[in-house]
């Protein structure tokens, strides 16, 4: 192929802070629908994971799991004895797992009662936390808006404030659930670029939930399909970074990924589901 000259291998061969992620067998009942039906996910450390896939497949469930906030269980055809949940995902005790994985939402989910500074450093002990909050918001280029309240921000740099939230804690994991979903097109390139930088610098391993190839192919290492309630397509995207959308390479990947998904059948259309347990969120 004429455009293999471009293409480099994964940007996660330098040192990295993340956390590999191993999933074997995980499957994620609603009632007695099985939203996850055994997946199988290996990822490196350090590595930018794509999961994309049509509306209601279950990526967003994949996510919740992965962060904790989920429940899950274990196919009894995967390989090995039964496993206790939390030794599905590797190198994690639960109780550790609440601050090494950190998750951003399409919604930044401020406290509009606290000033933009004080929402970074929510949650942060130490005689430093402000200091390290400060240096993340200059991280992502809102260090003049510390004092600020989050009305006072536009969508973007509440997102931004979001990231910061999300990074001051020094996650080894990321999950990003559609975090640029809500925002314009030129903001969402930016907030893109951001994200990129920030995964290069941290070295977090990171997850990322999107409707749009172009934004899976612009950042991922690989892209995970999710089609009946498994992984359909693993491909890896062997660009270089920072990567142009004007490249044909580039095209070629986001169209052949574009194609796959719309080869997949819609998701049913599911009734309200019917609430038979409450389980308040992590
Ligand atoms: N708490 C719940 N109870 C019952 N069913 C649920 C629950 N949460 C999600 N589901 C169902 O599980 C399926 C997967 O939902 P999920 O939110 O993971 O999909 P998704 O791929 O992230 O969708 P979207 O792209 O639209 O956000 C859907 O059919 C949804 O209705």
């Amino acid at each position: 192929m004429a455009t293999q000259a471009a293409e480099t291998g994964p940007a996660t061969g330098g040192a990295t802070n993340g956390t590999a992620v191993n999933l074997a067998g995980l499957v994620k009942r609603f009632g007695s629908r099985r939203v996850l039906d055994g997946v199988d996910l290996h990822i490196a450390p350090g590595e930018f994971l794509a999961i994309v896939g049509r509306s209601g497949c279950g990526k967003s469930t994949l996510l919740r799991v992965l962060a904790g906030l989920e429940s899950f269980e274990r196919d009894a055809r995967a390989a090995g004895p039964l496993a206790p949940p939390a030794a599905l995902i590797d190198g994690f005790a639960p109780a550790e797992r609440r601050d090494s994985v950190r998750v951003m939402f399409q919604e930044p989910r401020l406290l509009p009662w606290k000033r933009v500074i004080d929402n970074i450093a929510l949650g942060l002990e130490g005689p430093d936390a402000r200091d390290r909050a400060r240096a993340l918001l200059a991280e992502v280029g809102l260090a003049d808006r510390a004092d600020d309240w989050p009305a006072q921000l536009s969508g973007g740099q509440r997102q931004r404030v979001a990231l910061a939230r999300a990074l001051v804690h020094r996650p080894r994991l990321l999950l990003l659930d559609e975090p640029l979903g809500a925002l314009d097109a030129l903001t969402r390139i930016e907030m893109q670029a951001l994200i990129e930088n920030l995964w290069r610098t941290h070295g977090f391993t990171a997850v990322l939930v999107t409707h749009d190839v172009q934004e899976a192919v612009a950042l991922a290492d690989r892209i995970v399909l999710i089609e009946d309630g498994r992984i359909t397509l693993d491909r890896e995207v062997r660009l270089a970074r920072p990567r142009s959308r004007g490249r044909p390479e580039f095209a070629a990947i986001e169209e052949a990924v574009l194609d796959r998904v719309l080869q997949t059948p819609r998701q049913p259309e599911q009734p309200e589901p019917e609430v038979t347990a409450f389980r308040w969120a992590v």
